[in-house]
């Protein structure tokens, strides 16, 4: 990078920081973590017709790089940061911060954690690969019952940390939301940052009161009635189960943050 455009990255990266930190304010409450739960932070990045990917979920550049590095400060933040396995079966995430100036060591990066049911997770998944090379943290994996043992003692002698709770009664696909936060809040996680997918964006915005902040990207580009998204829709302005939004324009996008003080 020339010493132009990583003055002009570092300048993006201040103006991420100070912009989260008034939309969050974490400070005032990183003395008095819940005991119940983490922090919950449901972030993604949607095109203005609510598309998260294209046709047949592929991955779409849909964040600029201002809004992007913005996202990468966001994971900073936390302790914690979740995918549902769709996501990592479609993407391999590596979750971290590697595109700002000066990345956090790995003991400062947030934890992965996947929720996955059935225990699809490859053994030779990005998350697990970085672990082992020291350059991730040990990821958390959140399964049913109906896990397979034998696959639960590969992921674990490969590195990964397996955690039962329970399916929600609605659907045993779906691993309930109050018992999943307890058990991540008591995996020491206080800060925990949910990425999507699709299905993860949508059980979790049914449960509007265990989201602290949603935090939405929207592109200026529409996807079409092929791509895929979640199909809740965002808070409206007369919606009372959520106070009103803070905007920023980050380049490109619109970064829309509605927060619970
Ligand atoms: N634009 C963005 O910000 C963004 C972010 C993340 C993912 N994506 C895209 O989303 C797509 C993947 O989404 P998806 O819907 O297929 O998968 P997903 O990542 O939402 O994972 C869904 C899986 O999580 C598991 N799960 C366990 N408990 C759950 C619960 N309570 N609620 C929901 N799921 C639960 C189930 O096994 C379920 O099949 C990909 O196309 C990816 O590129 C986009
Ligand atoms: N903020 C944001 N803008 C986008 O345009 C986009 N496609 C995603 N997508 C999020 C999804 O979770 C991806 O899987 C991870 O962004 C990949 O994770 P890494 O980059 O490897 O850390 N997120």
């Amino acid at each position: 990078m020339s010493s132009s455009a990583s003055t002009s990255a570092s300048a993006d990266e201040e103006r991420a920081a100070a912009f989260l930190q008034e939309s969050l304010q974490f400070s005032s409450h990183s003395h008095r973590p819940n005991p119940a739960r983490p922090h919950v932070t449901l972030t993604f990045a949607q095109s203005q017709d609510g598309k998260i990917a294209g046709a047949g979920k592929a991955q779409l550049a849909l964040s600029g790089s201002e809004s992007m590095l913005m996202t990468h400060t966001l994971r900073t933040l936390h302790d914690g940061i979740m995918v549902g396995i769709g996501t990592v079966l479609n993407d391999n995430p590596q979750l971290n911060a590697r595109l700002l100036c000066s990345p956090p060591a790995v003991s400062q990066l947030p934890r992965p954690v996947v929720l996955d049911s059935l225990l699809r997770m490859p053994l030779d998944a990005k998350l697990m690969a970085n672990y082992a090379a020291g350059v991730g943290r040990k990821p958390l994996i959140i399964v049913s019952s109906q896990a397979d043992p034998d696959k639960r003692s590969h992921l674990e002698s490969s590195g990964a940390e397996v955690m039962q709770v329970q399916g929600s009664a609605a659907s045993m696909g779906q691993l309930d939301w109050t018992e999943t936060l307890a058990a991540i809040r008591k995996a020491g996680i206080t800060r925990l940052m949910v990425e999507g997918g699709a299905a993860v964006i949508d059980s979790l915005l049914q449960q509007p009161q265990l989201i602290d902040t949603l935090l939405v990207t929207i592109a200026p580009i529409t996807v079409g009635p092929n791509g895929f998204g979640p199909t809740a829709k965002l808070p409206g302005d007369s919606d009372a189960s959520w106070p009103a939004p803070s905007r920023a324009q980050f380049g490109k996008d619109e970064v829309v943050v509605w927060h619970r003080h």
